[in-house]
């Protein structure tokens, strides 16, 4: 589908920093939307419904998916999760932007969706900095943590399927080259001339 606005999705291997990355490009740049996800997966300490997901039953889970009410879900570490339309649609139709943060199975569905999405894949620097990041961050259980290593090999292995990669070694580092993916798609011109209609018309271009 064919949309004014930019969608961006951000994949990773679990502990790769997408959602550090993505939490700190939103605390100055307002106008990427996160979309919230659903899932089957039970909420961490501080999580909140609504904000970092929206925890669902599998019943509810599975009457979305009967609704056709998702872009794309998929089978995550043994749990479902999917991004719904009506999360993204109507915000890309009014030109907004919007960054998904998924999975590489969902991530590949949105481009089949949306063509024109930008797909970015974020990688840690080693194998032994991604378990000593998931083993920092103090939320997962050690089996949890083994499911998740076990995982990224078939992760990471999809990265050259994506558009950009960014390392995540030094973390100031890796959010202005995420910066600067995103500011380049607004400098594209029909960007421009949706978001600057004022001096295109000044100049008298369009
Ligand atoms: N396909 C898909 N994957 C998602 C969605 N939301 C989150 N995920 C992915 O599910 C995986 C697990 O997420 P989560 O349980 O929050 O753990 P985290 O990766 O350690 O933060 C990550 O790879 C997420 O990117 C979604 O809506 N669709
Ligand atoms: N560049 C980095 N250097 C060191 N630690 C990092 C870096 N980026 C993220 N982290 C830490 O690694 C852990 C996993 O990051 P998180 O954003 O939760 O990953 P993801 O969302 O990809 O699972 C967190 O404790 C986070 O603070």
């Amino acid at each position: 589908m064919e949309t004014p606005g930019n969608l961006f999705v951000v994949a990773a291997p679990s502990g790769a920093g997408k959602s550090s990355l993505v939490k700190a490009l939103r605390s100055f740049d307002a106008r990427v939307y996160p979309s919230v996800s659903h899932t089957t997966r039970a909420p961490r300490g501080q999580e909140k419904h609504g904000r970092e997901y929206y925890f669902a039953s599998d019943a509810e889970f599975d009457s979305m998916v009967g609704n056709d009410a998702f872009v794309e879900w998929a089978n995550v570490h043994g749990k479902r999760y999917g991004t719904s339309k009506k999360g993204i649609q109507d915000r890309l139709a009014k030109g907004e932007d919007v960054l998904l943060e998924i999975d590489y199975q969902g991530a590949l569905q949105v481009r089949t969706a949306f063509p024109q999405a930008i797909l970015i894949f974020i990688l840690p620097p080693s194998w032994e900095e991604l378990r000593s990041r998931l083993e920092n961050r103090g939320e997962d259980a050690p089996e949890v943590i083994e499911l998740r290593m076990k995982n990224a090999e078939e992760e990471m292995a999809q990265v050259g399927k994506f558009d950009f990669v960014i390392i995540n070694e030094l973390f100031e580092s890796a959010l202005f080259d995420l910066k600067a993916i995103i500011h380049s798609q607004r400098l594209k011109y029909a960007s421009q001339l949706r978001l600057r209609s004022d001096v295109f018309e000044s100049l008298n271009l369009s």
